[in-house]
């Protein structure tokens, strides 16, 4: 049984300076409780299809649902509504830097839930302590490192109980070992409240890390959706040389050895 819609974007058609297409005739089905990757070069428009999902970049044409609602129809009080359902993660995390840590993530709740105000010391404390950050709650974010100020840019974006949440590059500028800390983090934290997980990456380690069903983007197309042997298997060139570029790199780079020794 196919499971309900979270997001529809159809035919969506995006430019900012005339006859340069950003995205082009894009259509995009986001699927409730899973998790997917939107994969693509740097400048492929990956933040742009995020914006659009938030309706922060209006399409030239094209239509957005989310969670059931046609975004360009709606008022501006009603859009607000739909978006307290969607939780946020912005490149570099994106915290405010003149409130806690603590604050941060009370200000999203105070604005976006009606939790009272015990429930959000609550559940402050309970995420920070998921994430290993109990002793930062009163830190500001310039005392954090970059893993850490990232680990609370996710709780602040997850705390709310959102039914989406969008992650921007998630874990660009996080070493390896870091990287796969917070993805596990956020998996688990996303799995228990039940929300559906969009991640946009360039990276395809991470993509195939935070998801099993990845979408290329490729100069504002989607080129292809599944995951990597459903994308391998549908023999496009550009997939198969994106998807294989570092095992490439690999025996390019054993070869040179070879011919150095
Ligand atoms: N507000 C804007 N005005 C003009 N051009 C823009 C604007 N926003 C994005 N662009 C251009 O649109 C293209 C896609 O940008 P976008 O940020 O969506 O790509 P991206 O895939 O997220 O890139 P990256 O991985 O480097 O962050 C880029 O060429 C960018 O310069």
């Amino acid at each position: 049984m196919q499971s309900s819609k979270i997001v529809t974007l159809n035919d969506i058609n995006v430019s900012f300076i005339k006859n340069k297409p950003i995205l082009q005739n894009l259509n995009l089905d986001i699927f409730k409780g899973e998790s997917l990757t939107i994969l693509g070069p740097g400048g492929s428009g990956k933040s742009t299809l995020l914006k659009i999902i938030l309706g922060i970049i209006v399409p030239q044409s094209g239509t957005i649902h989310v969670l059931d609602k046609n975004l360009q129809g709606l008022a501006h009080k009603d859009r607000s509504e739909i978006l307290k359902k969607v939780g946020i993660a912005f490149q570099q995390g994106a915290l405010f830097d003149f409130m806690t840590v603590r604050e941060n993530i009370n200000f999203a709740m105070e604005n976006m839930t009606t939790f009272t105000k015990n429930e959000r010391e609550e559940r402050v404390l309970s995420f920070l302590s998921q994430v290993n950050l109990n002793h930062a709650a009163d830190k500001l974010p310039s005392e954090l490192s970059g893993g850490m100020r990232r680990r609370v840019g996710f709780i602040r974006a997850l705390v709310t109980n959102p039914e989406l949440a969008l992650l921007d590059e998630p874990t660009a500028g996080l070493d390896p070992v870091t990287t796969t800390i917070v993805i596990d983090i956020i998996h688990r934290i996303g799995f228990k409240i039940g929300t559906t997980m969009v991640c946009v990456t360039s990276n395809i380690d991470v993509a195939f890390r935070f998801a099993k069903k990845v979408a290329i983007l490729k100069d504002g197309k989607i080129i292809g959706i599944g995951t990597k042997e459903q994308l391998l298997n549908l023999n496009d060139e550009w997939i198969t040389h994106f998807l294989t570029i570092r095992e490439n790199k690999f025996h390019a780079d054993a070869e040179l050895e070879n011919l150095n020794s």
